[in-house]
């Protein structure tokens, strides 16, 4: 004890800064003897100790890869290092194949819940950022089989096409007495009509996002129902835009420039959380009373009454032969991870039908096109559980990839042309190189959404087109895109404090201008 006084009390200032510089060379020569050492070693920007590649962080993820595609892409393989962790870039549709196959156990995940994923409570929760291997694999046999029974129905075009019917009379109404036109954002008009399109797919709920957002342009004054709404949409745009927060290393975590951000992000998904778990309670109370009323009408279940019921006695489609460790009924908190995947999932009338839908083959194929050149998802990831060999390179297990999605729709090895706007190349029967084009990625963890997300967009390009003649207010404005996990046009006036800033039309940059038909 009198040795370990006397050891510390001999101790300087000095001391204590000679060991901490001690301590970080040591770390620095240990980080740059890692990775001038590593395994394969290809070409990338070389990451800074726990950062890795600030860029990511600094930057717009979509600009900044498609720059390192540029630099280093050629041979169809880079690395970056995110977060401390090495990540290797796919550039090349060939060399995807082992990544997308279905039933290649090693790389069914997307990434291991390191960075700040912890906070969140994705661990186990939803789908797409699932990474517990059977936790996924429960919450993404229930979804999609809730997802498929719903959209082999005409439910979803109806209601689009009774929500396009709303958003028109609001956009009529916005025009100024005598004019033929108004100026519309249509970037925000279609973030709060799928707003109201989920909440009422999901649990039949009228969310009056359009309604609230109508009022708020009208300078209506501020209602509760107003507030909440507009807070609902902020928060899930937040949340969608600033997710990059969520890759940054545990340990800076209460760094100063980070801590409030990390602390707003948190206190906005709880918020989340919280409205969708009380939106399942609601519906879990309302489902069992129809049950006990002997009245719960199977035809006429949204998909948040599918996955309450999901595994139950009163499954209508109950399935077969079914592994045991999915037979089970899913949790409140289960249910509300999954929810919150259905709403984050970007995308955005004699009423359209399902059979109008699958003549519409030219609208898919400007869909399609446009998704080519800009996709929604420009990077897919996946992480590998064991060995395995991709881009010809034997890789250990636990390696991150990601498939560069953007870079190889764009790229001249698949596409003739890649910067031209050519719908034709996805109509009839023209061939597409395989992997060459994957807007809702693929293998097992393939979007489950991408059906019904087919429908919304085919829907909506084509009642907006039926009706209105639409026109760009500026032609030569730059696209105003944002690109966190999701590339979006970015929302003006929703990213503003919703109750100092009220938006008029006119204030509005870069936005659609819309002429009436009259
Ligand atoms: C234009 C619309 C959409 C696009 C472009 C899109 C695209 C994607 C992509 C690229 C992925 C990753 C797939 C992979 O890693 O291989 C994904 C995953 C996912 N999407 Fe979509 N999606 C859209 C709409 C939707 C909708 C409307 C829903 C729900 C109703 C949805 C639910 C999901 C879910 C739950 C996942 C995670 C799946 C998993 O990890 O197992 N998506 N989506």
């Amino acid at each position: 004890m009198g040795a370990l006084y006397n050891i510390l009390s001999n101790i300087t200032f000095n001391n204590i800064l000679i060991g901490l510089l001690s301590l970080t060379c040591i770390y620095l020569i240990h980080f740059y003897y890692k990775h001038f050492t590593r395994v394969n070693p290809i070409p990338g920007p070389i990451p800074i100790p726990l950062i890795g590649n600030l860029a990511v962080f600094t930057s717009d993820i979509d600009a900044w890869f498609w720059r390192l595609n540029k630099k280093y892409g050629h041979h169809g393989i880079f690395e970056v290092n995110i977060a401390g962790h090495r990540q290797i870039v796919i550039t090349r549709a060939e060399y995807l194949e082992t990544l997308m196959t279905a039933d290649n156990r090693a790389h069914f995940m997307r990434s291991p819940q390191s960075g700040l994923f912890g906070l969140f409570d994705f661990e186990k929760k939803g789908l797409a950022l699932n990474d517990d291997y059977n936790y996924w694999k429960f919450n993404r046999y229930i979804f999609t089989h809730a997802i498929t029974v719903l959209t082999q129905t005409d439910k979803p075009s109806i209601l689009l096409n009774q929500l396009f019917e709303e958003m028109e009379q609001y956009w009529i109404d916005l025009k100024q007495p005598g004019e033929r036109e108004a100026v519309i954002d249509i970037a925000a008009w279609m973030r709060h009509l799928t707003m109201d399109g989920i909440a009422m797919l999901t649990a039949g709920k009228q969310l009056s996002a359009m309604k609230n957002y109508y009022q708020k342009l009208k300078n209506e004054p501020l209602t509760k129902e107003m507030f909440d709404t507009e807070e609902f949409v902020k928060c899930m745009n937040t949340f969608v835009m600033d997710n990059k927060l969520l890759f940054v290393p545990k340990i800076l975590r209460n760094f100063p420039l980070i801590k409030p951000r990390v602390d707003e992000l948190l206190k906005n998904c709880n918020r989340l959380y919280e409205k969708l778990v009380n939106v399942v309670k609601e519906k879990r109370k309302e489902v069992e009373k129809t049950i006990m009323h002997g009245e719960l009408n199977t035809e006429e279940m949204n998909l948040l009454t599918s996955l309450i019921i999901a595994n139950t006695e009163h499954d209508p489609h109950p399935q077969k032969n079914v592994d045991p460790s999915l037979a089970r009924p899913m949790t409140d908190d289960e249910i509300r991870g999954v929810m919150f995947d259905a709403f984050a999932a970007d995308d955005p009338y004699r009423p359209i039908t399902s059979e109008d839908l699958a003549k519409l083959k030219y609208v898919e194929a400007i869909i399609k096109e446009t998704s080519r050149i800009r996709p929604v998802v420009i990077v897919l990831s996946r992480y590998s559980e064991r060995p395995d060999k991709v881009a010809g390179y034997m890789w250990p297990s636990k390696t991150y990839f990601i498939m560069y999605v953007r870079g190889i729709s764009n790229s001249p090895l698949y596409w003739k042309d890649p910067d031209k706007f050519i719908p034709e190349r996805f109509y009839g029967n023209q061939e597409i190189y395989k992997n060459s084009f994957s807007m809702f990625g693929g293998g097992p963890r393939i979007c489950p959404g991408n059906k019904f997300a087919m429908i919304e967009l085919k829907t909506l390009l084509a009642a907006v087109y039926r009706r209105f003649d639409v026109e760009l207010l500026d032609i030569h404005a730059p696209l105003n895109l944002r690109t966190s996990m999701i590339t979006m046009v970015e929302l003006f006036g929703i990213q503003e404090q919703f109750i100092t800033k009220c938006l008029h039309p006119g204030d509005l940059r870069n936005l659609d201008l819309l002429n009436f038909w009259s």
